[in-house]
């Protein structure tokens, strides 16, 4: 319950609702003793018709003032919920965005998408219910047995027996439930997680004829859900069944015991009945609190695994501004681990301001790896990268990032128009520096072509345009970025010879006056740069000063 009582407004919650619980005792003796004695004196008399209507109104207005005490605890809940929810929500994507693409190349999409949709929903649930319900259990039923107790020892005595054994065993059957209700929210996520990755390997799984296994491991993992989901419910039931029988036996109890006093005239009408009423409000919050305990139970499961996730320890976060004007980035000696897994060893780089430089190399040698250091995805193992004399890690990260351009092999599209992803260069551009955009990347004429221009929908990760198309649409991204430092990765791999002439063309135009850094398998591309550096396992084999002559 730790995470859960640390999540934001839940302490101030917690009070207002004891607070809420004391007026709301306030009001149900009042009531209840206006009812026993309306009641009273209707049967044996004693009262004036005015005293009687009196009575009648007072019983009006503290019902109506009870009413409202309810609705204040709800509003007042059903917006801690809410803010909970959307803080949590922030908070979460906040740091996933913190932790970088690292992070999220190591997770399933289904199952960071189950903890930040599903996993908040289910705080708001434990905010919104189990909180104030909570709350009213451990207020309302101490102060009622109590009363009561005052007003009929034995009476009292069943109700302070009882009460706290419903309780024990309530949590008996929820201690049980625990291990269920975690297994539960482990079996959403992990088919959240197989639904998703099924849809983004789609074509694979028909091209490999695999999609009617893919079926049935999804099958499995739905009837998985189903068994523990019913796991779920059935201790859900058992904890109500606890609940009612242990209520209606301890109810029945005080009205026989009481019954038989007042029939031999040990107890008086007015306070016999007064006790009997003041029962079930005793019993009223236990039982709301056996249907909550499940809604907390629920969050819980959740909001271990969100504690795992904001836990994590975010990379590096320097404060220092980024220096103006030309910048010189230096590889000192860098050396980069995945966990146990060498990438990169004593790579020494220097990148000269308005430089091109080549960075070749077999697959697996390490060259995405250098480009994810400059971006500051990664920290470096050991050794360090400067800017201009300043180590990367001390310079402010977005600042950073702003003055860099990256255009990767497969180039991201974001469901919407054509305008809206080169837009994602600089957001504030206006419509006729998107199109001097596009033109400088050589992407105006197919833009032009397409059924709505500007405004053509892409489709998810650009599903409706070719591997070249999309990469031009990156290119203009960056034309309208207009950044220093430029990092190509394996730009024109894909693409067939007449599209990357094209592409070519477009790239040697970015390039003007800008730190530009290439990554490619081949050394074809070598024409226009001023150094090439040849990686090879993780290693700086070679690094040759070229004369730099423009393709
Ligand atoms: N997220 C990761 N976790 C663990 N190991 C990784 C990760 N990313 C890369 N590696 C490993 O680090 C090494 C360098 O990878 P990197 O992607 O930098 O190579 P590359 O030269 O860009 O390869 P390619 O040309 O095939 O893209 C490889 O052995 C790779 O398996």
């Amino acid at each position: 319950m730790r995470p859960l009582l640390q999540l934001p407004g839940v302490r101030v919650l917690a009070m207002t609702c004891a607070g809420l619980a004391l007026l709301s005792f306030a009001l149900a003796l009042t009531q209840w003793t206006l009812v026993a004695r309306i009641v009273d004196r209707t049967v044996w008399g004693g009262w004036a018709p005015s005293a009687l209507s009196h009575a009648f109104l007072g019983l009006a207005a503290v019902w109506l003032a009870r009413s409202m005490v309810g609705g204040v605890r709800e509003v007042w809940a059903a917006r801690a919920a809410a803010r909970v929810k959307r803080e949590m929500r922030a908070r979460m994507i906040t740091q996933i965005l913190n932790l970088g693409p690292l992070f999220v190349s190591g997770q399933r999409a289904g199952e960071l998408t189950e903890l930040v949709v599903e996993g908040a929903e289910r705080l708001e649930g434990f905010v919104g219910r189990a909180v104030p319900g909570m709350v009213y259990a451990a207020v309302l039923p101490p102060l009622l047995a109590l009363t009561v107790l005052w007003l009929d020892p034995l009476s009292g005595l069943i109700l302070l027996l009882t009460g706290p054994l419903i309780v024990v065993l309530l949590w008996l059957v929820g201690s049980m439930a625990d291990r269920a209700t975690k297994a539960q929210w482990w079996t959403l996520g992990r088919l959240s997680a197989g639904f998703v990755d099924t849809l983004r390997g789609l074509p694979t799984l028909v091209v490999f004829g695999r999609e009617q296994e893919r079926l049935a491991a999804l099958r499995t993992q739905d009837d998985d859900y189903r068994r523990v989901t019913l796991g779920v419910l059935r201790t859900a039931f058992l904890s109500a069944f606890v609940l009612e029988f242990g209520s209606t036996l301890s109810t029945a109890l005080v009205a026989v015991t009481v019954g038989v006093r007042l029939f031999e005239g040990g107890l008086p009408f007015e306070r016999a009945f007064f006790v009997l009423l003041l029962v079930p409000e005793f019993f009223g919050p236990l039982r709301a609190l056996g249907a909550d305990h499940h809604a907390g139970m629920e969050a819980r499961a959740a909001s271990e695994q969100m504690a795992l996730l904001l836990e994590q320890a975010v990379p590096g976060q320097g404060r220092l501004p980024v220096p103006a004007g030309p910048l010189q980035i230096e590889f000192r000696e860098v050396s980069l681990r995945y966990g146990e897994r060498p990438a990169l060893s004593d790579v020494t780089l220097t990148l000269r301001p308005g430089s091109r430089t080549l960075l070749v190399g077999e697959s697996g040698a390490g060259k995405t790896s250098v480009a994810w250091l400059l971006l500051g995805f990664v920290p470096p193992t050991s050794g360090e990268v400067f800017v201009n004399g300043v180590p990367l890690s001390d310079l402010e990260p977005v600042a950073w990032r702003a003055r860099i351009s990256y255009v990767p092999e497969r180039p991201y599209l974001f469901p919407g128009t054509v305008r809206d992803q080169i837009l994602l260069g600089r957001p504030d551009a206006t419509d006729a520096e998107v199109v001097a955009a596009a033109q400088s990347a050589d992407a105006h004429t197919f833009i032009s072509a397409l059924p709505c221009g500007y405004d053509t929908e892409v489709g998810a990760e650009g599903a409706r345009l070719s591997g070249g198309e999309r990469l031009r649409l990156a290119l203009a991204r960056a034309f309208l970025r207009n950044t220093d430092l430029l990092i190509l990765d394996e730009p024109t791999s894909q693409l067939d010879a007449d599209s990357e002439d094209r592409i070519r063309a477009a790239l040697e135009r970015l390039s003007v006056g800008r730190t530009v850094l290439t990554i490619s398998h081949r050394t074809a591309l070598h024409a226009g740069h001023d150094q090439i550096t040849e990686l090879s396992g993780g290693q700086v084999r070679r690094s040759r000063q070229t004369a730099g002559e423009r393709a």
